[in-house]
């Protein structure tokens, strides 16, 4: 956390606003605002403070309540606040009357979410993507804050006569969906032609929470240059690449990483970069096993996976960061006031993920310290050839001629 994106003097300052409902602990609480302030650390702020409320469910009008929101906008005043940033959607008008009680930008979870996608963005498939959810999102919201739109697009002859801003921003935002879609379905055509024509080989997919090392794992095994990061959807854009192990080919693609409540648009927009987890043959299920949360992180994984439609694969458990995970462990240890039996060790962890009923595999790494990558190649080559002779049964004979 301490490593900061920029240090220009203009960095914009956040506030992070959290409800913690009757059945999460203050830990759990707590790390969920740590995982909204690298959200806000990812796409550029500086998290000054968290204002958390125990409430089952937001306040209909003010998200918190009375007492609370001015308890923010004293310290949005104080400090002179950029923007509040709230840890679940907000509905168009809360935005409008936090906006009017804070006086500040307004943003929430899902908007936050979306920002850094469209920062990270490279490809004209994702970039395409990105911007139609980021419409998505938008167009329920043209309530107050874009009327704008109109605005900066009037003069162009879009504004009927007896129409109203708000009709015509719409409208407009209408059509760039309709735009975006057509453009979307034309590079979804070129992206299945594509991965038709290299249908010959078997398909493993990296998938993974974000962040947990999935990039750095597609490096290893394929020796290639994938950006990786420690800033959260470092990988927006699936890569794919070649990868020999003992004669046998295959296709490695690492893809872009789930988190806890990822917007169901953008979800819906990836689609077409999701099918390539869809269509793999094999799932490399990597898992941040230093998180104190990674159990959690493994079944958000697993319910996205089913939700899009990936959920029985033959799939490999990758428990990443190993070195993390014992040097977190010994730290523990010296704290007096930690109880004992809270947290399992590597060797606990391991007997009990090692022996799946469900035959399932699972290797432990570290991907930094390049600890175990051996058999990560080897478990990796096992799942990949015997589907690989399932599908050409005459491989090596063929390969002779
Ligand atoms: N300590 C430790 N850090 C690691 C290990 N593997 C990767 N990292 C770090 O974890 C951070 C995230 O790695 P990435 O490979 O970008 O993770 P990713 O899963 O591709 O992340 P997204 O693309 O953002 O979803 C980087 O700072 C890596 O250097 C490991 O084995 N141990
Ligand atoms: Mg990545």
């Amino acid at each position: 956390m301490s490593k900061t994106f920029s240090t220009a003097p203009k960095q914009e300052t956040a506030v992070l606003v959290a409800l913690i409902n009757h059945t999460q602990t203050p830990e759990k609480a707590q790390e969920y605002l740590d995982e909204l302030a690298f959200l806000a650390e990812t796409s550029g702020a500086k998290t000054l403070n968290s204002f958390t409320q125990k409430l089952d469910r937001p306040d209909v009008k003010t998200f918190v309540g009375k007492g609370k929101l001015q308890e923010i906008h004293d310290y949005v005043k104080a400090f002179d606040v950029d923007m509040v940033i709230f840890d679940d959607d907000l509905s168009p008008s809360q935005v409008r009357n936090l906006e009017k009680s804070l006086g500040c930008k307004i943003l929430d979870r899902s908007l936050l979410i979306l920002n850094i996608f469209s920062l990270r963005a490279k490809t004209a498939q994702a970039k395409t993507q990105v911007e139609l959810a980021q419409y998505q999102y938008l167009l329920p919201r043209l309530t107050n804050m874009w009327t704008h739109l109109s605005k900066q697009k009037g003069g162009i002859g879009m504004k009927g006569p007896g129409e109203t801003e708000l009709e015509t921003d719409r409208r407009i935002v209408r059509d760039k969906i309709a735009l975006l879609k057509k453009k979307l379905e034309k590079i979804d055509k070129q992206s299945v032609t594509q991965r038709k024509s290299r249908s010959r080989m078997v398909r493993a997919s990296l998938v993974g929470y974000t962040n947990v090392g999935k990039s750095t794992i597609m490096r290893l095994l394929s020796k290639s240059d994938v950006f990786a990061e420690d800033k959260l959807f470092a990988t927006v854009d699936s890569t794919v690449r070649k990868v020999v192990i003992d004669q046998i080919p295959f296709l490695l693609t690492d893809t872009v990483g789930f988190i806890r409540k990822l917007p169901h648009t953008l979800v819906e927009c990836f689609r077409s970069t999701l099918d390539e987890i869809r269509e793999a043959d094999i799932l490399v299920h990597v898992v941040d096993i230093s998180h104190p949360s990674f159990e959690e992180q493994i079944d958000i994984v697993n319910v996205t996976l089913s939700e899009i439609n990936a959920g029985d694969k033959p799939t490999i458990l990758v428990f990443n960061k190993i070195d993390q995970f014992k040097s977190d462990n010994e730290s523990s240890e010296d704290d007096e006031l930690n109880d004992e039996d809270q947290t399992l060790t590597l060797d606990q962890l391991k007997s009990t993920f090692m022996n799946n009923e469900d035959g399932s595999k699972a290797v432990f790494i570290s991907a930094l310290n390049k600890e175990n990558i051996e058999d990560l190649r080897k478990v990796v080559f096992e799942d990949v050839s015997k589907r690989h002779y399932t599908i050409f049964p005459n491989y090596l004979q063929d390969q002779q001629f």
